[in-house]
């Protein structure tokens, strides 16, 4: 790991996030090759600056436990489907890494033998110090949650510097921009002010891990190309969520 990078760089190790939908592109299902590749390009440059990259990445673009309750099936059955959906995805996320020569680990929160390895702790503690990229699938191992929890979880867990919540986004808006393209774009916010104005960008779950462990989150788009080598080089992309002041009055 090249010291001299180290020092420019505002983490020593992150958690990032990459929704499902993220990977899907400009399509409605499955994921897209050139997503990945870029995403893989994206990361590569973290890893060539000595930031130690933790990866969580969801499912939405294949199954959603939600939708699949919408559509009249059992919700706990519904959220393994969603599970194994993130696996999945992380199965291509580490192939495309992997061909861009980053080694790459995925380790499972539900125990899938000869596919992934099984989740721990310190074992992915010593990958991410080796400077190998560990991607943590199917969530939380437990339905009812999303990988946005599972994400901050394993960021906790892992001692991160931040978690990385990468959207189709800016930010975090006064409203859903989607809906909203007048919405007021917010710099900074504590976690009960995302509480309080129950701002929908993460679910609550989530947020409130963060707050409860003083985990910071910063909220960005990446579609934006090179923001999140910005991010980590200390720059203010995106929106951060963390203790003390705001100027979100
Ligand atoms: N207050 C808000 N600020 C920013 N985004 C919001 C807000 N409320 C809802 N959203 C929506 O949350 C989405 C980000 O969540 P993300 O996890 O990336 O998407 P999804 O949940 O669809 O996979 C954005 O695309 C945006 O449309
Ligand atoms: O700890 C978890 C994480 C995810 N899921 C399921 O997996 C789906 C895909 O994850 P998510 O919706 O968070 O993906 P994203 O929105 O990031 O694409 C969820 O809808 C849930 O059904 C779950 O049951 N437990």
């Amino acid at each position: 790991m090249p010291q001299e990078s180290l020092t420019q760089s505002k983490y020593r190790r992150v958690l990032l996030k990459l929704s499902g939908e993220a990977l899907m592109g400009d399509g409605n299902f499955g994921i897209d090759p050139k997503v990945l590749n870029r995403m893989a390009l994206e990361i590569g440059q973290l890893v060539g600056i000595g930031v130690q990259v933790g990866l969580v990445v969801g499912g939405g673009n294949l199954f959603r436990g939600a939708s699949l309750q919408a559509a009249g099936m059992d919700r706990v059955t519904g959220d393994h489907m969603g599970m194994l959906a993130t696996v999945m995805n992380s199965l291509a996320m580490r192939d495309a890494l992997e061909r861009s020569n980053i080694t790459t680990r995925i380790m499972s929160a539900i125990p899938m033998s000869g596919i992934v390895e099984h989740y721990d702790r310190r074992r992915a503690i010593r990958d991410l110090r080796e400077g190998d990229v560990v991607i943590f699938c199917a969530g939380t191992g437990n339905p009812f949650f999303t990988t946005d929890s599972a994400a901050c979880l394993r960021g906790i867990e892992v001692d991160a510097d931040c978690v990385l919540k990468a959207t189709k986004v800016d930010g975090v808006f006064s409203a859903d921009p989607m809906q909203y393209p007048d919405a007021k774009k917010y710099d900074r916010l504590t976690y009960d002010e995302v509480l309080d104005k129950k701002l929908g960008v993460m679910d609550l779950t989530a947020i409130c891990l963060c707050r409860d462990h003083g985990m910071p989150v910063r909220v960005f788009n990446m579609n934006k190309a090179g923001a999140l080598t910005k991010i980590v080089l200390g720059e203010d992309e995106g929106t951060l969520i963390e203790r003390g002041t705001s100027n979100a009055k």
